[in-house]
């Protein structure tokens, strides 16, 4: 169960026992936020990080969200990209498509049954089809089950003592907004900006109560130990950006160098703000991103500079991450 506690100014903050733990809850409390936003606006712009933070929603590909969240709906956006190509290891985008909106599956043959109450698509090669006909039959009484043809999967043998299928969050493809990635960071994140302000003006992205900044339903963040939150890494010009909704940095201190970022009016213009820390190397970041009695070093951290104005903040941590707070260190 997950220990809570809510700070002056600094939000709701969730330490959990295991990183499986803090999944669950992370996955039960998107899905509650999803079902709010579509109940009050039809939509859920949501607004992703990189980094671990992609792992730790993995619950989401299965039951019962997987059935009970309407992705339909979901709008999807990156908080911060690195400006490299979507097919680099590198890639936010890249990230977030392997891990969690089409997730690679292996399954041994014997066990296809257990595929049967999962929504999913199976990806198979051509050169394979005659083969998957074997099963055919009883997969196709499955409604959900749709075969694609893929070339991505050419290991015969492998294929002989495994199935590969993806699970994909059934989200709808004109509803993903990465950036392109043809051109310079400074272009990347004016163009960003720009689809951006279009979706403002039709609603899919609500806009703030306080400013005309965007208000996504949720921007989810990760923090790494040096205290950044999307790219806005400590003592860097861009945290002081107060005009741009998104905008790039070329000298990012953590690889690659070139990035694109909403800035810090716009995350804390959301109507949710999630940050998710783990593992005990962010514990002294995560103190002074969120205990009370921290000296200019905790103030300068560029997490703890998310402040939503009107919106709410909840802290996902793992008791490592959680290891060095007042109130919970033992
Ligand atoms: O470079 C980045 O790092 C942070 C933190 O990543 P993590 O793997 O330490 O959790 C991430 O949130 C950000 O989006 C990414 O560009």
């Amino acid at each position: 169960m997950a220990l809570l506690e809510s700070k002056k100014d600094r939000g709701e903050v969730r330490i959990h026992e295991s990183l499986d733990e803090l999944s669950t809850d992370l996955a039960d409390y998107i899905a509650e936020l999803s079902e709010a936003s579509v109940k009050e606006r039809g939509v859920f712009a949501i607004a992703l990080s990189g980094g671990s933070l992609i792992s730790l929603m993995r619950n989401l590909c299965g039951a019962p969200y997987n059935k009970t969240v309407d992705w339909s709906k979901w709008y999807i956006f990156w908080a911060d990209e690195r400006v490299v190509a979507k097919n680099h290891v590198d890639s936010n985008y890249k990230f977030a498509k392997d891990h969690l909106l089409s997730k690679k599956q292996e399954e041994a043959e014997h066990s296809l049954p257990t595929l049967y109450n999962k929504s999913c698509f199976i990806c198979i090669t051509n050169k394979h089809l005659d083969r998957i006909n074997d099963f055919q039959r009883p997969i196709l009484k499955v409604q959900r089950m749709i075969f694609m043809v893929e070339n991505g999967v050419s290991d015969s043998q492998r294929f002989n003592k495994k199935l590969v299928y993806m699970i994909r969050l059934p989200i709808v493809p004109s509803h993903v907004h990465s950036i392109n990635d043809s051109l310079t960071a400074e272009e990347a994140a004016n163009e960003y900006e720009f689809v951006i302000r279009q979706l403002v003006r039709t609603r899919v992205v609500n806009v703030s109560d306080v400013s005309d900044c965007p208000k996504f339903d949720l921007i989810l963040l990760g923090m790494g130990p040096d205290g950044h939150v999307a790219s806005l890494f400590p003592n860097h010009a861009v945290l002081e950006e107060k005009n741009e909704w998104v905008t790039f940095i070329t000298t990012s201190p953590k690889p690659p160098p070139e990035r694109i970022t909403f800035t810090l009016p716009v995350i804390n213009c959301a109507a949710n703000v999630v940050v998710v820390v783990t593992g005990v190397g962010k514990a002294e970041a995560a103190r002074l991103a969120i205990d009370d009695d921290v000296g200019p070093e905790g103030h300068v951290l560029p997490a703890r500079m998310i402040q939503p104005a009107v919106g709410k903040l909840v802290w996902f941590l793992d008791n490592q991450a959680g290891s060095k707070l007042k109130r919970f260190s033992k």
